[in-house]
């Protein structure tokens, strides 16, 4: 049986001492905020953009989330930016992603102040992580990295696989598990024996997009085992690339979907809002 890394748990732990710090820099005079910007109305946005919302109350931040109609132009949504960028009680900016189609990602992140580029996905953030010099983490990645730690199996030496090459999650995942040490193979689309490569994992990463791509054939007998999916089932049902059921008599270690990693990326995003606000204190 597979010890179950529950992002629940986790999640609530680096919360509760987050808030601690939270009220540590309101003594000090220094509120900290977040500011969340939703354009248009897909519904598992929305989700996560109420999950957001809840931890800001949990953990004491102030949060307001800036919900914009569907064709909202560059234009508005570079205004207001702007805005937030100059915005003494925003200590972080996040826009929520994917973007409706006529609106450029990249655009919008340039134009992120780097300080309060909370997902750090700004190219100034991207390229500090790269080098290992960073001040933020990217919120999935690094929710990741504490849950492999939680699992008590050292990245140092490890096999690791991720599959899945965004920039969002797998490149700046591959990082994370060489800055620990770890030996990493980025697998995508178009490799090759995929099972093969998966199956060599000590520590095995799906991040693909697919319902329960991940079976048991392609894992190894006790590896650590990340789901970061946000998939439907055939049912509708909410699943992640790995097949539960199959894998989790093969693995040592597994994460749930949900109450996995989604919460985890929730606590990363504080911990970032957290880290801006302190930054701005010291400046
Ligand atoms: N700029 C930006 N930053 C992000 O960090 C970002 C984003 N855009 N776009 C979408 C992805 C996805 N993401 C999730 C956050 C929380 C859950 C989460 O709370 N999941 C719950 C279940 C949610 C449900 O019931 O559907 C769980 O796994 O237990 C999931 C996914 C953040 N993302």
């Amino acid at each position: 049986m597979a010890k179950i890394l529950s992002g629940k748990i986790v999640s609530a732990r680096v919360k509760d001492e987050l808030k601690k710090e939270v009220e540590e820099l309101s003594q000090r005079g220094k509120q900290t905020g977040l500011a969340v910007v939703l354009v248009g109305d897909d519904s598992a946005s929305k989700v996560y953009v109420r999950n957001k919302e809840k931890a800001c109350e949990e953990v004491g931040i102030y949060s307001e989330v800036h919900r914009l109609s569907e064709n909202t132009s560059e234009e508005e949504l570079l205004k207001l930016i702007n805005e937030l960028n100059e915005n003494d009680k925003i200590d972080g900016i996040l826009v929520q992603l994917p973007l409706p189609k006529h609106l450029d990602d990249k655009v919008i992140i340039d134009n992120i102040k780097p300080e309060k580029d909370v997902d750090a996905f700004h190219p100034s953030n991207v390229g500090k992580i790269m080098i290992g010099d960073y001040d933020f983490l990217p919120c999935t990645p690094a929710g990741i990295m504490e849950l492999i730690h939680e699992s008590g199996v050292e990245v140092d030496g490890k096999t690791c696989v991720v599959i899945g090459r965004s920039n969002i999650v797998g490149k700046p995942m591959s990082m994370l598990l060489l800055h620990e040490n770890g030996t990493v193979t980025t697998c995508h689309s178009h490799t090759k024996n995929l099972a093969e490569v998966t199956k060599s994992a000590d520590i095995l990463v799906a991040a693909v997009g697919i319902p329960k791509f991940v079976k048991a054939d392609m894992v190894k007998p006790g590896a650590v085992v990340i789901d970061v999916g946000m998939d439907r089932d055939e049912n509708g049902k909410l699943c992640g690339d790995v097949d539960f059921n199959e894998v989790e008599p093969v693995a040592g270690a597994i994460t749930p979907v949900p109450g996995g990693v989604g919460p985890m990326t929730i606590a990363m995003l504080m911990r970032n809002t957290v880290t801006a606000s302190k930054k701005k204190l010291e400046k």
